[in-house]
């Protein structure tokens, strides 16, 4: 027993032959007792095994033959060797240290026992995660497995060892505390069970104590963390899921000492059914992805292993909450680990509530069910680039963002190069067609800025109020509902969806609509049977030129809300008659096929597409237009002349058709499986239907701020921009810059449901500044800033690598990349397109996935306009107001416990 085979000796620490149980009667009495009396069922059933293999029959059948072993432990591993006196039956065991998790050695009355706890990964159904194994060895003395306890300790706890380092208990440093948080409700309720089951007995096999709180309430455990005193535990660690590691966070961010407080090492174990973060450290300690009960022991067996690592947190800065005095309200700011969304996947997370019970399979049902009714939304995203920060940051002046000249050029990257380089996704055809509505969005813009200095004079401001917009497009649709009634050539078009009346609009009206732009009265006399919106759009002109009644005048402000901002550039474009005729087949085959509402979406979407749209672009050269508009950034910009030239290089870059699609204030018809009764956002009774797929190809605005074309290379520079007075080379004399930005006057109703219980307590004064955002109610600045105005599908934003614990959706990101991971879904996108990139998330393979509508980029600070009246924002999964949000990442301000697989930082 004293021969074991000489496994690099260097390394060697300890080497030493064990016996099983079986050698001597004396020691096989003692063990049985023990085993018998005190482990065999509760504690080490799995040592009973290892050690007894005929546990269960003990006393009635012979014991099985002895087996001595022997153990040699060097700095990475425990060699074990099976000592045989049969050739060929020696069996050999390398176990890595990285795969233990503690080791003990049981009191007396217990034999000398060591017993090492191993988690070797292993293969699942669905991947691969750890399980637990029990290896247990009967040492010759006590004292000899309490050393090989110490030295195994030591080696864990990375205490410095030689080969002549005596081993005792004394090397080890204190044992780990932890004050576990238990939301009993995350999930599916199993957080408890889980606790006992896995969690616990890992944890004590980990030589790690703990305090095991369980929440009673929303924001008990915010309430807690901002109390507690913090230098008694090396780590929090949340049992539940991203919501709870959200109020921990906050609670930190509130205490006075939040500067240490942040520090501690924060760890999760999922129990949640999203589990984003977990996920995340899954998929960081390079494990396949898994979920429940897997997730949790890899999980848990990261924090045992306690390896440390910094964590980015996002400031966010919302709007208030409405108070009885609401001009006292403040913006609030909170702090983020994971996400802020927009749209789509926050409608998903906060509708699917109501499927919990499913676990993280709510979310796959909710999904689906909310692409079956899909919604756009209207809104302004805004971000600052990281290579802005990084090179002003180093003193030298950021470089200037060239200008893709070239439609093509920019259409062939679009979804890999950032979108600040990116001028177009659209093809040469669509090119035009932008051009060609850019001019009507032109007149139509410049048409409400005469009406608005007329109610101007009058009210003297040009605030728009987002409750009165809910209002007024209910009356907007209202009138084109009766408008449509009472005209009986827009019978044809009754019962098919919206969208396919603004697509069969915009294909087949377009010689009529543009003989509407250039003159303003022939557009009353017009009645073109197929545009219902049309007819209903010169009623409101008439009604508001004719004094205004209340209802023209709610619809106008309603459509300042989203259009009031933008420089408006385009040339006329006009249509072949050749080409129309060619396009009716296709455009009739599609309009069947909205009608009959049979059809997948994905044909419908696949017939739009294929339809040809050659307009031939007449330009009107030496046309010079007068503009006062505000840009993305509602950055006003002075009343000058500028030729069409310059208008149509520009064009490019700024104007936004996408803003102003013709589609935008005409009648919506609900389709037969929409359910009217449910109160539904008014973007998507603009924009969507559950039948009907939004207008084709609604290219978004770019607007990088200060543009950078060519020709106006920067702001102060631009013979045609000139910039708000609150930015730093602002001029005061534009007569317009007083008008207040309208998209930050939202009516915030009263907090209801899951946000009632927030208790909005003020961080303390001296939490980081958010350095590369202005006040909430104030512009951007204009230079480094990317703005994109349009409808929505989605707005993410990310910061870890997982959405949810298998939704692998910004493979770039890392814990501490200082980075903001942005992605947007803009209106157009087909469902089936959609449904496909969430299946390429899973696998973390979207980026690839090429679709024009689908945009990744990365910021350090964004902020997000919502101009939809209603809609759902969360953070971190968590409802907040629903409002302008901007954000800005504070790289390392945390630290997270993600088990030593990466690169180290600290040890827990
Ligand atoms: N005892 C409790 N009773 C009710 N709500 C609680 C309790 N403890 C915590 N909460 C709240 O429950 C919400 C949801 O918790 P959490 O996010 O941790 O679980 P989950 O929603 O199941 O997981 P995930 O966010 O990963 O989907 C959190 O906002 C938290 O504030």
């Amino acid at each position: 027993a004293q021969t074991c085979c000489c496994l690099g000796s260097r390394h060697f620490l300890l080497r030493l032959s064990f016996r099983s149980p079986e050698e001597g009667d004396r020691m096989r009495a003692l063990a049985n007792c023990w085993f018998v009396c005190v482990t065999a069922r509760t504690i080490f059933p799995h040592i009973w095994k290892e050690l007894r293999p005929g546990a269960e029959t003990f006393g009635r059948e012979p014991l099985s033959p002895a087996s001595n072993y022997a153990l040699t432990l060097t700095h990475t591993y425990i060699h074990i060797q099976r000592l045989s006196s049969r050739p060929g039956k020696e069996a050999r065991l390398l176990l890595p240290l990285s795969e233990l998790v503690g080791c003990s050695c049981p009191r007396a009355p217990a034999p000398p026992l060591l017993v090492l706890y191993w988690y070797p990964p292993g293969k699942r159904r669905k991947g691969v995660s750890r399980r637990r194994q029990v290896k247990a060895y009967l040492a010759e003395s006590r004292p000899e497995a309490e050393r090989w306890s110490a030295a195994i300790q030591c080696l864990l706890r990375e205490v410095p060892v030689t080969a002549n380092t005596e081993f005792s208990r004394s090397l080890l440093p204190r044992p780990r505390r932890l004050l576990l948080l238990v939301n009993p409700f995350s999930g599916r309720g199993q957080a408890m069970q889980w606790c006992q089951t896995h969690i616990l007995p890992m944890i004590k096999e980990a030589n790690i104590s703990y305090n095991l709180i369980q929440t009673e309430r929303r924001n008990h455990a915010r309430e807690l963390i901002r109390d507690i005193s913090l230098p008694e535990w090396d780590g929090i660690v949340i049992v539940s899921g991203d919501g709870l590691m959200h109020e921990v966070i906050n609670g930190l961010m509130e205490r006075p000492d939040w500067e240490q407080a942040i520090k501690t090492p924060l760890g999760i174990l999922p129990c949640g059914s999203g589990n984003a973060l977990a996920g995340s450290i899954n998929h960081y300690a390079g494990y396949d992805m898994c979920l429940r009960e897997p997730l949790l022991l890899n999980c848990c067996f990261l924090l045992c292993r306690g390896g440390v690592r910094p964590l980015d947190l996002v400031s966010i800065t919302i709007s208030p909450l409405p108070s009885k005095n609401s001009h006292a309200a403040a913006p609030r700011r909170l702090f983020s680990f994971l996400s802020v969304a927009w749209g789509f996947v926050s409608d998903v997370d906060i509708e699917s509530e109501r499927y919990r019970g499913l676990g993280s399979a709510r979310f796959t049902l909710g999904t689906l069910v909310r692409i079956a009714s899909l919604r756009s939304y209207k809104g302004r995203l805004s971000y600052m680039p990281p290579s802005v920060v990084a090179t002003s940051s180093n003193g030298t002046p950021p470089p200037r963002r060239p200008l893709s000249r070239s439609i093509t050029e920019g259409l062939d990257g679009f979804c890999k190069t950032p979108i600040h380089r990116t001028c177009s996704d659209m093809g040469i055809s669509e090119q035009r067609s932008l051009l060609r509505r850019g001019e009507m969005e032109r007149e139509e813009r410049q048409r409400e800025r005469t009406r608005r200095r007329q109610r101007g004079r009058g009210k003297g401001t040009g605030v728009v109020r987002a409750s009165s917009l809910a209002e007024d497009r209910e009356k907007e649709g209202q009138m084109e509902m009766e408008a449509e009634e009472k005209s009986g050539n827009c019978s044809e078009m009754s019962g098919a969806s919206s969208a396919s009346n603004e697509r069969d609009e915009s294909n087949m009206g377009r010689d009529e609509r543009l003989a509407g732009i250039r003159d303003e009265r022939e557009d009353e006399e017009t009645s073109e049977p197929d545009s219902c919106e049309m007819l209903e759009d010169d009623d409101e002109r008439d009604e508001e030129g004719s004094g205004g009644s209340l209802e023209a005048d709610g619809v106008l402000r309603a459509r300042e809300l989203g259009e009031s901002y933008g420089v408006d550039m385009g040339r006329e474009a006009q249509e072949e008659p050749g080409d129309e005729l060619s396009s009716q087949d296709s455009l009739q085959n599609t309009r069947e096929l909205v009608r009959k509402n049979s059809a997948p979406s994905s044909q419908i979407a696949d017939t739009l597409l294929s339809q040809p749209l050659s307009q031939e672009s007449s330009t009107d050269s030496g046309i010079s237009y007068g503009m006062e508009d505000m840009d993305l950034n509602e950055t006003l910009f002075q009343k000058q002349s500028y030729s069409l030239d310059v208008a149509r290089e520009r064009s490019l870059t700024i104007s936004s058709p996408f803003r102003h699609n013709p589609f935008s204030y005409k009648q919506k018809v609900l389709d037969q499986n929409q359910n009217t009764s449910r109160p539904r956002p008014h973007s998507l009774l603009q924009h969507s239907s559950s039948n009907s797929l939004p207008p084709k190809m609604t290219p978004p605005s770019f607007s990088p701020t200060p543009p950078s074309s060519p020709s106006c290379s920067s702001p102060h520079s631009s013979s045609y921009l000139t910039p708000r007075p609150n930015t730093p080379n602002s001029t005061l004399n534009s007569p317009s810059f007083q008008m207040p930005s309208s998209s930050f006057n939202f009516d915030l109703n009263e907090p209801a449901g899951l946000l009632r219980n927030r208790p909005f307590v003020s961080l303390p004064f001296d939490v980081p500044r958010d350095d590369l955002l202005p006040p909430l109610d104030q512009p951007l600045p204009t230079r480094d800033w990317v703005t994109i105005e349009g409808d929505f599908v989605l707005v993410l934003a990310l910061y870890q690598t997982h959405l949810g614990a298998d939704l692998h959706a910004a493979p770039q990101a890392r814990f501490d990349d200082g980075l903001i991971h942005l992605t947007f879904v803009r209106a157009g996108i087909s469902r089936a397109t959609l449904l496909r990139l969430f299946f390429a998330m899973e696998k973390g393979n979207h980026h690839s996935f090429s679709s024009p509508y689908v945009s990744h980029v990365t910021c350090k600070a964004f902020r997000l306009q919502p101009l939809s009246p209603r809609g759902t924002l969360t953070v971190d999964g968590e409802l907040v107001p629903y409002g302008p949000l901007q954000a800005q990442v504070h790289p390392s301000m945390a630290r997270l416990v993600v088990g030593d697989t990466g690169v180290k930082i600290t040890r827990l």
